[in-house]
């Protein structure tokens, strides 16, 4: 089933076009790999699908409809997202980050303490945010995210700068999630993207250059010429 679609979608800033008439599609469950050079427009397609910025053509389509391209509409339809350099609030503690999510109910702390357990971050419930390492961060981020139950992850860079033993973390998590969840993620970590995801974009100058699984890309001489300008 497909859980996620952008039809032509076409971003512009001054001069760049930072993404340039982008269309793909993305099944439930499947985790998908987006990689490319710098300023090939990776970053600026995470935006637009999370409607931090309106596309100037183009649609985004979650569940088979049409999105009001706003943060606030998108994540309500379950799309959660988290960033390259993680939006913690440093001063608050782990728990308290947990519990800024807007969740109804009232189980939400037993919630946030599942999840910090499932991440491996309970023991440092009290600790505040902003004394974590990199990479402890970009967990915390990714379990606040779940307290909104996503069912499409969309994230940027969880690999970059983080520690190899919290690389394995992070994508043995996935792994356990992926099937119930939906990924897309932007990596220039090679390795890790390769071996973690079912399908990968490639984009270069705004546009998907190519599509296909890990095996597929690696062999594609397009991908070899753009990394390795050959
Ligand atoms: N707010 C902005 N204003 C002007 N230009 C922008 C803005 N955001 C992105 N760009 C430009 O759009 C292009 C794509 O940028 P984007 O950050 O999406 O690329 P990226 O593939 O995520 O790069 P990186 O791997 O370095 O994070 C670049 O040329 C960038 O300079």
């Amino acid at each position: 089933m497909e859980v996620l679609r952008v039809s032509n979608l076409v971003k512009r800033f001054e001069g760049v076009v930072a993404v340039n008439n982008v269309s793909f599609s993305v099944e439930k469950g499947e985790v998908v790999g987006i990689i490319g050079p710098n300023g090939s427009g990776k970053t600026t397609l995470l935006n637009l699908i999370s409607g931090l910025i309106r596309p100037d053509d183009g649609k985004v389509y979650i569940k088979g409809e049409a999105v009001d391209p706003k943060p606030h509409e998108i994540a309500l339809r379950g799309v959660g997202r988290t960033f390259q350099i993680p939006k913690l609030f440093h001063t608050m503690t782990v728990l308290e980050n947990m519990l800024v999510p807007v969740v109804e109910g009232e189980d939400k702390g037993k919630k946030a303490e599942e999840l910090l357990k499932f991440f491996e971050l309970y023991h440092l419930k009290d600790e505040l945010a902003g004394n974590l390492s990199g990479g402890q961060q970009k967990l915390l981020e990714i379990a606040r995210v779940m307290m909104l139950d996503p069912s499409i992850l969309l994230m940027d860079e969880p690999f970059a700068g983080v520690h190899h033993k919290i690389v394995r973390r992070i994508v043995d998590h996935i792994k356990k999630l992926r099937g119930e969840k939906t990924f897309l993620i932007v990596s220039h970590d090679m390795h890790t993207i390769f071996g973690l995801c079912d399908r990968m974009l490639v984009m270069n100058e705004g546009k998907v250059l190519a599509e296909g699984t890990p095996e597929e890309i690696r062999r594609s001489k397009e991908i070899i010429k753009i990394y390795l300008g050959v």
